[in-house]
């Protein structure tokens, strides 16, 4: 039989550390008889990771301990919102190449590699990463081995966990079978997922021999020959790749909003000076948006584990960096309560307040420590009567803040209010009718906690507008 070709990497040119691919070993799969996947959490990162897989060619099982995301999955449904997967879903699950189940026995026996993507959230009781999870999925592959298999952690976890993880791995497989375990990083975004799988922006191998190497550029092969630089390193490097690579993003939007309180102070306006600096190469535009700050799955609680992590090893410089980008973070989901207790004469009692958008960002239903939704839930708190709309994360917010009113639009949201709050930056919201809405409120009053609404317009339109690091009316 013969063996697949593996392609060879060509580094982009901006890939100055890229390191060459060796002499590869060759691929365990023969071309006819496609590398057999299984995918262990099929939550946002596992689902998209198995539907792309499928999609590259190959044969793979989703496992996930919910019976009900299984299900779901199975029968062709994103348990989630997520564009472009339902559509890839249904294709490959037509294929014949990618089902779901719990059975992570009969799963693991057949597959030849073996991904790790269950959640590695914060601990209740500390800012550590909880890695439960990672440690049961790992533990269920390594006992239900049946052959030679590569193991591959794509989950985030805090540097170190790898090397443990591997011990775990040589205590657990069953005798004679040759188990690696790799970490290979995941840089997806959510509302980009798809695209990002498919076409990742880089691709990191922490720790492989060159047989797993040879086994992973089969896998990336697609994306590998669209020119993604392939980075080879040791395990801790991969680790901290990825953590910071999230702590970075994190800083970046810190340090524009601890610059848009300056704005605010000095009458400049943040988002005239977001664009200016965006034009330095070095600097870049993207992640320098002002607002209410960074939330979701990832970015708080990736910092904090790495500022856990990084005062476990006595790198404190580190841990008081992102101590400050965490606070900071923090303090313009209070900020942002003040200005609509202000735009209410100092109390939100009795007074109602529309809130557009709960999810913490655009493109998905995901509202895990959504920014939105804690100032929606705060200014409740505070007596308002908060009713909230969000174009796909109603169902998930309702969930978890079931006491809040949920509205169907954003017509509904904002009638009746004395301040409107734009906390999610959907494109509807940027696109509404202002003039239309005005007339809707109690008091046309809109809190643009994001900066990507036209303060001229929406004053044109007979509101009074308010944004973050920027020029009040
Ligand atoms: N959501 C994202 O955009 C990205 C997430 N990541 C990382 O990927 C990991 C997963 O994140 P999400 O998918 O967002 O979490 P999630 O909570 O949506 O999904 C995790 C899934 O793992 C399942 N699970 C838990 N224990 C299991 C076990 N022993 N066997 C099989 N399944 C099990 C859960 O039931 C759940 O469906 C985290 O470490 C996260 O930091 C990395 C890049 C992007
Ligand atoms: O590890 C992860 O799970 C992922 O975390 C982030 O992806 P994601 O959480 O999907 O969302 P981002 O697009 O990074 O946005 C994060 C938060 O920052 C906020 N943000 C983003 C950009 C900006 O300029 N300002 C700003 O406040 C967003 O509103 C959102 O709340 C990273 O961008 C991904 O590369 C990474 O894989």
């Amino acid at each position: 039989m013969a063996t697949t070709k593996v392609p060879r990497t060509t580094p982009r040119p901006t890939d100055e550390h890229a390191v060459p691919a060796p002499e590869l070993a060759p691929a365990p799969a023969p071309a006819d008889a496609p590398l057999r996947i299984t995918v262990l959490g099929t939550g946002y990162l596992g689902a998209t990771h198995a539907v792309a897989m499928a999609e590259l060619g190959f044969d793979v099982t989703g496992v996930d301990t919910d019976q009900s995301k299984v299900d779901a999955l199975a029968a062709g449904k994103v348990p989630f919102f997520e564009p472009g997967l339902d559509v890839l879903l249904e294709k490959n699950l037509a294929t014949g190449r990618l089902r779901f189940t719990t059975d992570v026995a009969s799963a693991v026996s057949q597959g030849d590699v073996h991904f790790v993507c269950v959640g590695t959230p914060q601990q209740r009781t500390s800012h550590a990463a909880d890695l439960r999870f990672v440690e049961a999925a790992t533990s269920a592959i390594a006992r239900h081995l049946t052959k030679d298999a590569v193991i591959v952690g794509k989950s985030t976890v805090p540097v170190g966990t790898a090397a443990r993880l591997r011990e775990l791995v040589a205590r657990e497989a069953p005798a004679g079978v040759e188990a690696e375990l790799v970490w290979n990083p995941e840089f997806l975004r959510e509302g980009k997922a798809v695209a990002d799988t498919l076409h990742p922006d880089r691709i990191v191998l922490g720790g492989t021999s060159p047989k797993a190497e040879a086994v992973l550029r089969t896998v990336y092969a697609g994306p590998i020959a669209e020119g993604t630089p392939v980075v080879v390193c040791d395990l801790p490097t991969a680790e901290l790749v990825k953590v910071s690579a999230n702590a970075f993003l994190a800083t970046k939007i810190s340090f524009i909003n601890a610059i848009a309180g300056v704005c605010e102070a000095a009458g400049a306006d943040v988002t005239v000076l977001a664009d200016a600096l965006g034009h330095d190469v070095r600097i870049g535009r993207q992640f320098l948006d002002a607002g209410l700050g960074f939330g979701g799955g990832c970015l708080p609680k990736d910092i904090r584990a790495l500022m856990h992590r990084a005062n476990e090893l006595g790198a404190y410089r580190a841990s008081a960096l992102l101590q400050q980008v965490d606070e900071i973070n923090m303090g313009q989901r209070e900020r942002v309560i003040d200005l609509a207790l202000a735009a209410c004469d100092g109390s939100v009692l009795n007074k109602r307040v529309g809130v557009l958008g709960a999810a913490f960002k655009p493109l998905t239903d995901d509202v895990r420590d959504s920014p939105a939704l804690n100032v929606a839930a705060a200014l409740h708190l505070r007596g308002a009567q908060v009713t909230v709309y969000d174009p796909e994360a109603g169902d998930t917010a309702r969930r978890l803040f079931p006491t809040l009113s949920y509205a169907t639009s954003a017509e509904e949201a904002v009638e009746g209010a004395d301040v409107v709050l734009v906390l999610t930056e959907w494109d509807e919201f940027l696109t509404a009718d202002a003039a239309r809405l005005a007339p809707l409120t109690h008091r046309a009053k809109v809190i643009d906690a994001r900066g990507k609404l036209s303060a001229d317009a929406w004053r044109e339109a007979g509101w009074q507008f308010t944004g973050l690091g920027r020029v009040a009316a």
